[in-house]
């Protein structure tokens, strides 16, 4: 046996019913992204059971023998002691509770995976609250399903040994926690509140260039934003690593001066609690006057994660904010010959694309480049004279414009600058004689 592991892992099985209207290739996709999910919980999947069918039993999601040959290789066939059977679907309670107990594991299905997940990485109060609710949200009607099994008909059928689990259950008050969801609810409004002020102060501030960085997740988000902004938001290698909107500013500085807002990933599926938190976490991206979505390239379902993510920006209402692409770790994909193919291919498909890796300052100084000259395309040029008496707005006009020329004569010296309409307006009014 290891030593070193502190933790012993614990160790899951997959399933999952393939449907007729989806693809394999759909399907296989979906089961490599729930075994990332389920890594990133810290479960070891061993195995992994899938059935065609038309539809799911209703009794217990899969059909009847491949319940039982789950069974049989939990109890005779696998070498490690299996804790959870991980669905590739939101199931039922009482599908999930039959599952459990003809196999004899705990049953997770991919909603309460994604709500964990949630619930682990939520680090701000905001988040955290909105997880809360949606975990409550999950769990009530779980709670009513044990209720109802405890009644007088769920004591006929409670044989079988789920009637411990139900009474328990049933202890917790239904009521407690919808005073809850409600106290929580009250508890974001108020935050949400708060953060549209900030938001508004920091827009008085500082103009309104930003950018938000949205996409699937683990596309490279974060990474990028460190890359752009030099900050230190955390970059990990699972899903969900993100889950507040984190603002900085672009870096090297750039004339407007552009902020750059890291979001919460997209993902499939997403659990219907999640939506509101989601949507509200996400409000910075319907702000932001240019969206980099980024993509995953070297990601063989990056064409459906792209779907996903148009998707819920239509759904959001973002789809009018104008976007670029970003085809990011494409040092991922393959040899250099393969680089150079994929690039030519998403160019051609996508044109105005970019295609980079975010661990290449190269690409990331051309990316900067590219989002400083999507913001200078609506400065406008100008000619302005500062007399010598006047040099104490030379500062403000440095930080506040790009100066083209400069030229000095006895009296003051003359500037050709580019800036926003209002940074210009502004020192002009200052520097009219009337003032
Ligand atoms: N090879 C390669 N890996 C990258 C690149 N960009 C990011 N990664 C890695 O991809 C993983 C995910 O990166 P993140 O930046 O955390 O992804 P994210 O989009 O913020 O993910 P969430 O916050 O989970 O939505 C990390 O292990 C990064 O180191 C890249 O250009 N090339
Ligand atoms: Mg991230």
């Amino acid at each position: 046996m290891q030593t070193e592991v502190k933790e012993k892992p614990v160790y899951a099985v997959v399933a999952a019913v393939q449907l007729p209207s989806v693809s394999d290739i759909e399907f296989e996709a979906s089961l490599t992204e729930l075994r990332e999910l389920a890594k990133t919980l810290g479960f070891q999947v061993v195995e992994t059971f899938i059935q065609k069918r038309a539809g799911f039993d209703t009794t217990a999601y899969l059909g009847v023998g491949k319940r039982q040959e789950i069974h049989d290789f939990v109890s005779h066939i696998a070498d490690e002691e299996i804790g959870v059977i991980l669905v590739d679907h939101e199931i039922s309670p009482s599908q999930a509770r039959n599952l459990e107990k003809e196999t004899g594991c705990e049953v997770m299905d991919r909603t309460m995976v994604i709500l964990e997940i949630f619930h682990r990485n939520a680090r701000s109060r905001a988040a955290r609250a909105q997880v809360e609710i949606a975990r409550l949200g999950y769990m009530a009607p779980r709670l009513r399903e044990a209720a109802k099994l405890a009644g007088p008909q769920g004591r006929q059928r409670s044989g079988v040994g789920g009637r411990g689990a139900g009474e328990s259950h049933t202890e917790l008050d239904r009521r407690k926690i919808r005073d809850r969801i409600a106290e929580l609810q009250l508890e974001i409004v108020a935050m949400e509140a708060e953060r549209r002020t900030q938001r508004a102060r920091r827009q008085e501030r500082q103009g309104l260039a930003s950018v938000a960085l949205v996409g699937y997740t683990n596309a490279g988000k974060s990474t990028l934003m460190r890359a752009l902004t030099g900050s230190e938001v955390l970059v990990a290698n699972k899903l969900f690593a993100t889950l507040d909107t984190t603002v900085r500013t672009l870096y090297p500085e750039s004339v407007p001066r552009v902020l750059v807002s890291d979001t919460v990933g997209f993902i499939k599926n997403l659990p219907h609690g999640l939506v509101a938190s989601f949507k509200s976490t996400l409000d910075e991206a319907l702000d932001a006057s240019l969206l980099l979505h980024v993509i995953d390239a070297s990601d063989p379902g990056f064409e459906r994660q792209l779907a996903v993510t148009d998707h819920v920006l239509a759904e959001i209402n973002a789809d009018t904010v104008p976007r670029l692409r970003i085809f990011n770790k494409i040092d991922h994909v393959g040899d250099e010959a393969a680089q150079a193919e994929c690039t030519a291919r998403l160019r051609e498909q996508y044109p105005d694309c970019v295609v980079m890796s975010a661990r290449r300052p190269d690409d990331v100084a051309r990316l900067h480049q590219t989002i400083v000259g999507f913001f200078q395309a609506a400065l406008v040029e100008a000619e302005l004279f500062l007399p010598w008496s006047a040099q104490q707005l030379r500062g403000e006009l440095f930080a506040t414009c790009q100066v083209l020329a400069e030229r000095a004569d006895e009296n003051g010296a003359f500037f050709s600058i580019r800036g926003e309409q209002a940074a210009i307006e502004s020192l002009r009014e200052r520097l009219s004689p009337a003032g």
